[in-house]
């Protein structure tokens, strides 16, 4: 699996360290979680200090925007360098729009699913999206226990995947370690998003090293 850091529970103080951390030991992408305390109960960071961190990392900056008018964070975030975009299903009546509004922006388009939100929205989307980000927590916070319930989902998805000839990639977010990465793997999950597992350990290198051994790459 491509292996994305969430750098929401990294050093605040110490970012740009830890990034260059996971970036050394082989990640693929740098996951970057936008609350706005709205749609979810929790503010994080925005746009200014995506900016800054873009000029220090040659990761691909997937942002999953966890807020309630995410039409306003489209062009911004792709001004300031971020080459995928993900946006919650049930954050806009306008899903389809965001995708294409994405597309407009050139970047990638991924569509995001809270946990109670069943794969059957996705039907429509599924030909024109570059990825489906499954959230294996409820969103807003980083140190949450997997779900297990989203198991299935991931494997629906794949099999709609698998069907249509289609090549989005299939995200997972939230509680993932060396043992639900493997579960996810094994049900078609293709990019596993990590946050407490690598950065609240002693060796953040360590951890992406090992999320990458055990999903066989
Ligand atoms: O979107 C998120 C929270 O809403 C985070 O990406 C996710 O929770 C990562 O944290 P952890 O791996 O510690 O569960
Ligand atoms: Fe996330």
């Amino acid at each position: 699996m491509k292996i994305a850091p969430s750098i929401l529970s990294a050093d605040f103080a110490n970012l740009q360290r830890d990034i260059k951390i996971v970036e050394d030991a082989g990640a693929e992408y740098l996951h970057l979680d936008v609350m706005d305390g709205h749609f979810v109960p929790n503010l994080s960071f925005g746009v200014p200090l995506i900016k800054a961190l873009r000029p220090n990392s040659s990761l691909i900056f997937d942002c999953h925007l966890m807020v309630s008018r995410p039409e306003d964070y489209i062009s911004p975030l792709a001004e300031a360098g971020v080459q995928i975009i993900g946006v919650h299903y049930e954050a806009t009546p306008h899903i389809y729009r965001m995708v294409q509004l994405i597309h407009q922006a050139g970047c990638k388009a991924e569509v995001v699913l809270n946990p109670g939100t069943p794969i059957s929205v996705l039907q429509e989307l599924l030909p024109v999206v570059d990825a489906v980000l499954i959230m294996t927590v409820n969103p807003g916070f980083g140190g949450q226990k997997f779900i297990p319930e989203t198991l299935d989902k991931i494997a629906q998805l794949a099999t709609l995947k698998k069907a249509q000839g289609l090549t989005f990639e299939i995200e997972v977010d939230g509680g993932i370690d060396e043992k639900t990465s493997v579960l996810c793997q094994a049900r078609g999950a293709t990019v596993a998003v990590a946050g407490s597992f690598v950065f609240e350990s002693q060796s953040p290198a360590a951890q992406v090293k090992l999320l990458h051994k055990v999903t066989g790459e």
